[in-house]
Formats: structure tokens, C-alpha cells, sequence
């Protein structure tokens, strides 16, 4: 599914996060670490939000060559998403289903799932930090991506959103979407059919189990 070779993501302060080689099968993969071992850093620069040196491939699409065709392929819910404030989510919803060619039927149903319906026509500076984090993740799903990068992703959510949340990614991993998930919070990870997990520690991967 994922392959990273030489890959470098080096910040001006001097932080960097170094993988020299990585080979991840389609499944659910965790990347677990303490504050700042670059975790967030790793999955912005795989998700094509940051620029980073190295050959990124995702069943054989390339970051660095073919970057359009690469996102298409990707959806990203960052750890503390931010949109323009005078939007709302479906504002954003139009956009993103258009370019992915997401269906009203998948639309209908990740607004279900993911109970964005009260506020998806209010403007988005006017939303928690759960409504954000609840849209962010709409976004990632929509779509089907071949991959879904998801930073935090049980954070700020409520008790039943979290387990909505479990339930969909079970789901889209059986039908052959694969996952990069880091958590902090061990309960709902524990519900999910990990495939392997990645530990890093100063920006380098300590161990892979
Ligand atoms: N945009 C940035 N510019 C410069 N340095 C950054 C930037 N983002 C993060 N860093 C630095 O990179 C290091 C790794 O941060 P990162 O956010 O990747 O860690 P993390 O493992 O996701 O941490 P946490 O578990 O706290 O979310 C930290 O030292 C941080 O200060």
C-alpha cells in the first residue's frame, strides 16, 4: 500500500523526522509516540500538506511526481483542523465530493454516522472543537480514499461520535481502505484489527511490531 524510501522532513529549528525505509500492506496501521517524537510531522508531509524529501509511493503513485493524483488518493483529519471561517461544511462537502466524486449516498451516509447534520449549514466560525474535528473527519472519508491519514483522531469527540468512529473505520478497512492512525487515547484503539504499530521516538522510528 505505502512504501517510503529516504524519506527527511527537517524543520528549520534543526527537528527532523528520518525513515529510511518503510513498507506498510494495506491494513490499520498505528504510529504511537510521546509530545513531539514527530508523529504529526510524519503524517502532514505523507498526507502532501508539508514538503519532505524522499520517494513516497501509495500503490505505486508517487508524492513527489504525481502529487495531484497522490492527494486524490489520500483523506487527511488533522489533529486540530482549522477552515476558513465564513464557510460551512457543506460549503466544503461540495468541494472536496466533486473533486473525489463522492456520492449523495456516501454524503448521506457520513452525515449520519458522524451526526454533522445539525450544523453543517452554519459558518464554521462558529463551531467546537468537536464540530471541527466531527467535519475534519467527514472530509477524510469522503470519497473512499485509498488511504485515510487520521491525526487524533478521538479527540474533542463525544463517547458515541467515538464509537461511530470505530464502527467506520472497521468498515471501510474491510473493504480495502487503508489507515495511519496515531491516538493518545488507548480505549478506542484497542477496538480496532491493528495490522502493525509504529513507535517513534525523536523523529525516528523506535520499533515496528
Ligand atoms: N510547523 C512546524 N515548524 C517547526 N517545528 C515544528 C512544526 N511543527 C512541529 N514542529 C516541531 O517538531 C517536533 C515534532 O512535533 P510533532 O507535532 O510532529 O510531534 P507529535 O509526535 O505529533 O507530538 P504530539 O503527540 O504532542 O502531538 C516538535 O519539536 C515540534 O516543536
Amino acid at each position: 500500500m505505502l512504501s517510503l524510501s529516504g524519506f527527511e522532513k527537517k524543520y528549520p529549528s534543526g527537528f527532523e523526522v528520518v525513515i529510511p525505509q518503510l513498507d506498510l500492506p494495506e491494513g490499520i496501521h498505528l504510529i504511537l509516540g510521546g509530545n513531539g517524537s514527530g508523529k504529526s510531522t510524519l503524517l502532514k508531509a505523507l498526507a502532501g500538506i508539508h514538503p519532505a524529501n524522499g520517494e513516497v509511493l501509495l500503490n505505486g503513485t508517487s508524492l513527489s511526481s504525481q502529487p495531484i493524483h497522490y492527494r486524490r488518493k489520500i483523506g487527511f483529519s488533522a489533529a486540530e483542523p482549522t477552515f476558513p471561517e465564513y464557510l460551512n461544511l457543506t460549503d466544503l462537502i461540495t468541494v472536496v465530493a466533486k473533486a473525489k466524486q463522492s456520492t449523495h449516498a456516501e454524503i448521506a451516509e457520513l452525515t449520519t454516522i458522524l451526526e454533522v447534520g445539525e450544523f453543517m449549514t452554519y459558518p464554521i466560525g462558529g463551531y467546537s472543537s468537536g464540530m471541527l474535528k466531527k467535519s475534519a473527519l467527514m472530509l477524510a472519508f469522503l470519497g473512499k480514499p485509498e488511504l485515510i491519514i487520521l491525526d487524533e483522531p478521538f479527540t474533542t469527540i463525544d463517547a458515541q461520535t467515538q464509537g461511530q468512529l470505530v464502527r467506520l473505520i472497521c468498515q471501510r478497512a474491510k473493504e480495502g481502505t487503508g489507515f495511519l492512525i496515531t491516538s493518545h487515547q488507548s480505549g478506542p484503539i484497542e477496538l480496532l484489527p491493528v495490522m502493525s504499530v509504529l513507535h517513534m521516538r525523536s523523529g525516528k522510528l523506535a520499533t515496528h511490531e
